[in-house]
């Protein structure tokens, strides 16, 4: 079974790591950074029966605003492509997609539209930021804390039934204004949980060579989500950031402190090894 962090590597090993190994990839345009990512869902995997046209289209425009966040940007500008099973879906969605970058201070600017059997988006969004609030996934160094935003694990319950946190699950909010403020606030690290804390800790480990011990106590859970699910669920969107102990508080950042940067390599939860597993896309061949 390979999934998409194996297929990764071979995209890494033709086009850099460093182009592989963040949530968006960094452009200097004169003086200006701009910020670039694209994100691709369908209907089998990520929009979950019940879902509207409109919360289609928002869920796709979030994700891809989570990703420009993460990196510390302004969102400017989303191009949304529509692979559509149905041609009467493009109204609600693009409606969605519109109403969610309005919200997060993006225009909705592009895309295209084209027939596809099964109901497939791709989202691509484009931000800006200065040298000094540029994040990465590169920057956690031992003796750093980890922590994360949000409560995660919600729209992991959802998925298993939980009527309570439908809308986190549909309705994702990104957290732009948190990724703006951590980052002026000078974290060493950032990358948005989209497939869970523990996958998004192992990439974080990776990107920055470190390890991280954290503690199941720590873990800010809301009612009726375990910290099984806080773990290993995505579709939170919340950041998972590292900083010194001195930057928090930071005013308007609701973030919790999971844990501390080691320079083990190895990813611990209590002492034991946190399985490396989470959202992510698998195909049952060899590749
Ligand atoms: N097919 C590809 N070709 C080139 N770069 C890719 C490809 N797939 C992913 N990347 C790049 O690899 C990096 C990591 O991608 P990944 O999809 O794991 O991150 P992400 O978008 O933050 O996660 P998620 O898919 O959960 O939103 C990103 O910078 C992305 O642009
Ligand atoms: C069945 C189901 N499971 C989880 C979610 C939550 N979710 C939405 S987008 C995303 C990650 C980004 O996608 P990608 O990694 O494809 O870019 C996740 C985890 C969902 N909507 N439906
Ligand atoms: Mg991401
Ligand atoms: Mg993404
Ligand atoms: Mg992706």
């Amino acid at each position: 079974m390979v999934d998409d962090r194996d297929l990764l590597k071979v995209v890494s090993g033709i086009i850099g790591e460093e182009r592989t190994s963040d949530d968006c990839c960094m452009i200097k345009v004169g003086d200006d950074n701009i910020i670039l990512s694209t994100d691709m869902l369908h209907e089998s995997t990520d929009f979950p029966r019940g879902m509207t046209d409109w919360q289609i289209g928002w869920m796709s425009a979030a994700v891809t605003l989570s990703d420009v966040a993460s990196c510390g940007a302004v969102p400017l500008a989303l191009l949304l492509a529509a692979g559509l099973d149905e041609p009467e879906r493009i109204s609600g969605i693009t409606a969605g997609a519109k109403d969610c970058c309005e919200r997060f201070g993006a225009e909705l600017a592009g895309g295209d539209i084209d027939f596809h059997s099964e109901l497939t988006i791709v989202t691509t969004g484009i931000g800006r930021v200065e040298d000094e609030y540029y994040k990465t996934r590169r920057g956690a160094k031992p003796g750093d804390i980890v922590c994360v935003t949000g409560t995660p694990g919600c729209a992991g319950a959802a998925l298993e039934g939980s009527e309570r946190y439908w809308k986190n699950l549909v309705e994702p909010l990104p957290a732009v204004r948190e990724g703006r403020l951590l980052a002026v606030a000078g974290v060493s690290s950032m990358m948005d949980v989209s497939d869970g804390i523990a996958l998004s800790l192992y990439d974080l480990s990776g990107s920055s060579c470190v390890g991280f011990e954290i503690s199941m106590d720590n873990l800010p859970l809301s009612p009726g989500v375990s910290p099984e699910m806080a773990l290993y669920s995505g579709g939170d969107f919340g950041l998972l950031f590292t900083c010194g102990r001195d930057i928090l508080p930071v005013t308007g950042v609701d973030c919790t402190v999971i844990g501390v940067v080691t320079d083990s390599g190895e990813v611990l939860c209590d002492g034991v090894l946190v399985e490396r597993r989470g959202y992510s896309h698998r195909w049952m061949e060899e590749i």
